[in-house]
């Protein structure tokens, strides 16, 4: 503690995209998204390409922020640091696994970019680990942690203002393909592929307005059909094939609610197709980008009257997984409300059977689950 407020020190594994992306989020002042009962600290950062990536990494962070970061060359050696009561793991899907156990082994809070792992059984590998050993891990599907989440659970759970949900329509699509052919969001060897990349965001919304409905009390799985379409892509020489474009319908026969859902990595998300909620008595939209919804359209059938709600972000929108994390582990809790661990259990199942359907396997041992 630091005059009344929980300090919660954080180490990061990787110097990619997201690491850089999440740091930066996580060295701005927390009042000014209004969170006065916590800081984040940054003690360490590690890079598997030596000790001269990570340096540069921290230095670029303590220009904002003015912090001692200490710089590793390899993740292990983070792990001895008692400066980190927490690793962030911004790095590929297909190393997420692994790292989470040698984390929880040494003793750390684990928050994990998403997919959490590669498919169900290494997650509830993960989280038998994780309580038997008394930590905190919790999946980094930053999406479910925004502030407005909160708000359009109640809009459509509590107040019920659709009614009872009919459908959702979702779509996630990046041009990646096109653009940047050799980028390791396709490599499967990397744990790449439109569904882990970006249809997990579309099934994430559907999954939130669908099977968190209070209606669906037996918790119905629903039923999957698959579209998928596979790809070849060249990284240093290997050739690798992921899914380039996956489709998934949902019936949720109980419930009387279906979704269609569908990511690609070809082309764009059209304007106005991200997410459509509709229910009997109204309809929600969110406008792009559905990963971090800043605002939502509220449209009520009998008035026709449409409203626009909106949440201002003073950033990326990274650190509101943070927070959670800071607030869950100062009143000792193991996982957070935002995104519970039978949701990422769930994710986890649906995406294992939408790959099933859709005939991929992640190549070599990367769908292997560890003796425990
Ligand atoms: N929440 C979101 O919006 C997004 C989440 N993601 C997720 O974040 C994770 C990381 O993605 P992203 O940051 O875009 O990836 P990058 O390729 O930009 O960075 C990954 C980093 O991981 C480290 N790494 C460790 N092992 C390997 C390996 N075998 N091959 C390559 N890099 C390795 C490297 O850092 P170093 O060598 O320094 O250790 C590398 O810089 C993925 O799981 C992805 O799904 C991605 C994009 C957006
Ligand atoms: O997780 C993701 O969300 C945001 C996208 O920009 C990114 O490529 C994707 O992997």
């Amino acid at each position: 503690m630091s005059s009344g407020k929980f300090v919660l020190k954080w180490g990061i594994f990787g110097t990619g995209n997201m690491a850089t992306q999440f740091a930066k989020d996580l060295v701005l002042p927390p009042g000014d998204r209004g969170e006065h009962e916590i800081v984040h600290r940054i003690g360490a950062v590690a890079s598997s390409r030596g000790i001269n990536r990570a340096a540069s990494f921290a230095q670029n962070l303590q220009k904002a922020d003015e912090a001692e970061i200490t710089p590793y060359g390899s993740y292990t050696e983070l792990l001895d640091d008692a400066n980190v009561d927490i690793v962030y793991l911004g790095i590929p899907t297909s190393e997420h696994y692994e790292n989470m156990i040698s984390c929880l082994e040494a003793g750390k809070h684990v928050l994990c970019e998403k997919a959490f792992t590669i498919n169900a059984r290494q997650t509830e590998h993960i989280f038998a680990l994780a309580r038997s050993k008394g930590l905190f891990v919790a999946e980094a599907r930053w999406t479910l942690y925004f502030p407005i989440i909160k708000e359009i659970r109640h809009v459509l759970h509590t107040k019920r203002a659709l009614g009872k949900i009919h459908r959702v329509t979702s779509d996630l699509s990046l041009d990646f393909a096109a653009k940047m052919p050799h980028h390791s969001i396709r490599n499967a060897t990397l744990g790449g592929g439109a569904l882990l990349a970006v249809g997990i965001y579309p099934l994430t919304w559907a999954m939130l307005a669908l099977y968190e409905d209070p209606e669906n009390t037996s918790k119905e799985f629903p039923e999957v059909e698959v579209g998928m379409l596979m790809a070849k892509a060249q990284y240093d020489g290997d050739e690798t094939v992921s899914d380039e474009q996956t489709n998934v319908s949902l019936t949720f026969r109980e419930l009387r609610a279906t979704a269609v859902l569908t990511s690609s990595l070809t082309m764009r998300t059209p304007k106005g197709c991200t997410v459509l909620i509709q229910g009997e008595k109204g309809s929600l939209t969110i406008p792009w980008a559905s990963y971090c919804p800043s605002s939502y359209d509220l449209t009520i059938y009998s008035t026709g009257a449409t409203t626009e709600h909106k949440f201002d972000i003073p950033g990326k929108g990274l650190f509101y997984q943070a927070d959670v994390c800071a607030r869950s582990i100062r009143d000792r809790k193991l996982e957070p409300e935002e995104c519970t661990h039978e949701a990422t259990l769930v994710m986890m199942r649906l995406m294992d059977q939408v790959r099933e359907k859709g005939k991929f396997r992640y190549p070599g041992k990367l769908e292997d689950v560890l003796d425990y």
